[in-house]
């Protein structure tokens, strides 16, 4: 039976997650009746599959290779640190459970509605919630519906691909296999490798080309370095064909293009994030999406459907929640508070990939910097060194390498405009942050030449890169 038409709201937003959060809360503070529609839990990837729990591990990853270092300082018995995961792994959940309470509180006490349930549209103004089997559809209506669905792990097609895990699958863990084999080469590959190797799994990584391609290629070549000193299988131009299950011994294989078979206990995919678009009902709107299948949007997160709009993961900008929120608070200061001078930056976006140690950037490598302006218009200092937090290490394959690099913009008054600066080491992750307001604000290798050192940090290195005494 055809259901009426529930509740009308100034504000409908599909998806609980980075963005949704960012768009709705504004919105109620402008008075606006709002509502979030949610099919999995609140606070979407980030809070429950992504950044966070990822950077719970990180933190423990990073804690366990450090041990490494800290017992050559004379500390006894850290050679005998045992994991007991399933303590961590309840830890790190009720964590999240806390988190999600207090998404839900925030939520409640802006006055936003919260819907659970799959959101599809009928109609431009309209969306059908379907709830759980023997429940009724229920119908809402909306002046502006925002698509905040997010994204989704890549499954991928080849043969076998079902006895593989995605991201989500390293969340619902119980137990840690003895060997995984990572697919893919970007964020999630190399992070997960890292953490898992950390952890203890015996564990390769299978790229098929180089990691990270956006990042600075000797940035990279010191993350591989690095990764080869940690006792981490990274195998580079090693493209896989398909996948096969030994149903006796369960072990997985991974077949490659190069006749080598790589044999695990878990195999995981990351070969990218498709939108999550599936079962939406675009098409009952009439909204657009581009031939990668994201939701296409103007500069201002205008869908081609006048009154609908879609921010974050499901349209094709930087997948990064800082991102997402932004753009969301954007449109609804766009939407309901005048504010239509406002529009979303997308220069500059700093970025922390969580290896051990860190990779950070903001702005253009010194291969992009080459390819826009020209060699001869682009100037790179860099500073290669050890961290004194290595100082007492008693073995070199212990001694993890730094990097920094800052890629300046040769201008007429001398000065260098910095345009970039990619960098692995400890602490970059943090440091980058500020190296990117200092790039907005239009730094100058003068501005950092003229700044006092911090010592003795590594983040001093960044005024120290072949300094001219400027004051
Ligand atoms: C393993 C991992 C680690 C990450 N680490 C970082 C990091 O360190 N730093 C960083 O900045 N970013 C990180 N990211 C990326 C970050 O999580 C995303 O960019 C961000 O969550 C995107 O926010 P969003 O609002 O666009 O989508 P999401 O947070 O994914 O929210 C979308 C929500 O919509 C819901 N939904 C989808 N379709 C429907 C529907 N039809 N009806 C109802 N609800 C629906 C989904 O269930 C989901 O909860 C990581 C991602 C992963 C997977
Ligand atoms: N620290 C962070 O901020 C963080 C961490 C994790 C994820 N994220 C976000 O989530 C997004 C998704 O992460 P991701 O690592 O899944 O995607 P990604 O886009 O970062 O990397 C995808 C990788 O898969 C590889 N690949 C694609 N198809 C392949 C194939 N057929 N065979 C072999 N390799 C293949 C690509 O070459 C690439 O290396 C990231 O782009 C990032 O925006 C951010």
């Amino acid at each position: 039976m055809e259901q009426s038409v529930k509740a009308h709201y100034d504000f409908l937003v599909i998806g609980a997650g980075s963005g949704a959060m960012g768009a709705s809360r504004r919105a109620a503070m402008f008075g606006k009746k709002v509502a979030m529609i949610e099919n999995k839990v609140i606070g979407g990837t980030c809070v429950n599959v992504g950044c966070v729990p990822k950077k719970v591990m990180f933190n423990l990853a990073s804690f366990l290779e450090d041990a490494h270092v800290i017992s050559d300082y004379g500390v006894k018995g850290l050679d005998k640190l045992e994991l007991d995961f399933g303590h961590f792994k309840r830890q790190r959940d009720a964590y999240i459970k806390r988190l999600n309470g207090i998404y839900s509180t925030n939520v409640k006490n802006a006055g936003i509605d919260y819907i659970e349930g799959f959101a599809r549209f009928t109609s431009p103004k309209e969306v059908e919630v379907v709830k759980g089997q023997d429940q009724p559809i229920e119908r809402y209506s909306a002046d502006h519906i925002l698509i905040a669905s997010g994204s989704t792990p890549e499954e991928g097609t080849f043969e076998g691909r079902e006895h593989c895990w995605v991201s989500d699958d390293i969340f619902k863990m119980e137990e840690l296999p003895k060997s995984a084999v990572v697919l893919g080469g970007g964020y999630i590959a190399v992070e997960m490798s890292q953490i898992l190797q950390a952890f203890g799994v015996k564990t390769t990584l299978l790229i098929r080309d180089v990691p990270l391609r956006q990042v600075d290629s000797e940035v990279v070549d010191n993350l591989v370095e690095n990764m080869k000193k940690l006792g981490l299988d990274v195998k580079l131009k090693t493209p896989f064909t398909k996948v096969t299950k030994d149903q006796d011994s369960g072990l997985i294989s991974v077949h490659t293009t190069t006749n080598e078979v790589f044999e695990a206990e878990k195999v995981l995919l990351a070969m990218g994030r498709p939108p999550c678009v599936r079962g939406l009902g675009l098409e009952n709107a009439g909204v657009e999406v581009l031939p990668s299948g994201f939701v296409k949007v103007d500069e201002n997160h205008f869908t081609n459907v006048p009154g609908v709009y879609a921010i974050g993961d499901v349209t094709n900008h930087e997948q990064l929640t800082p991102v997402a929120i932004k753009a969301g608070r954007i449109l609804a200061e766009y939407l309901f508070n005048g504010r239509t001078d406002l529009q979303m930056n997308y220069a500059n976006i700093p970025t922390a990939i969580f290896s051990h140690p860190p990779i950070g950037y903001v702005g253009l490598s010194e291969q992009q910097a080459i390819a826009k302006y020209g060699a001869d218009n682009i100037k790179t200092y860099k500073s290669k060194f050890t961290n004194m937090f290595y100082s007492l290490a008693a073995e070199d394959k212990k001694k993890l390498g730094t990097l920094f690099k800052l890629i300046c913009l040769k201008t007429d008054d001398g000065q260098e405009k910095v345009i970039g600066s990619h960098a692995i080491g400890r602490g970059v992750d943090e440091m980058m942050q500020l190296v990117a307001v200092s790039i907005n604000m239009g730094a100058t290798k003068r501005d950092f030449d003229r700044t006092i050192a911090i010592h003795p940090t590594a983040s001093e290195e960044y005024v120290l890169m072949d300094p001219k005494l400027y004051f």
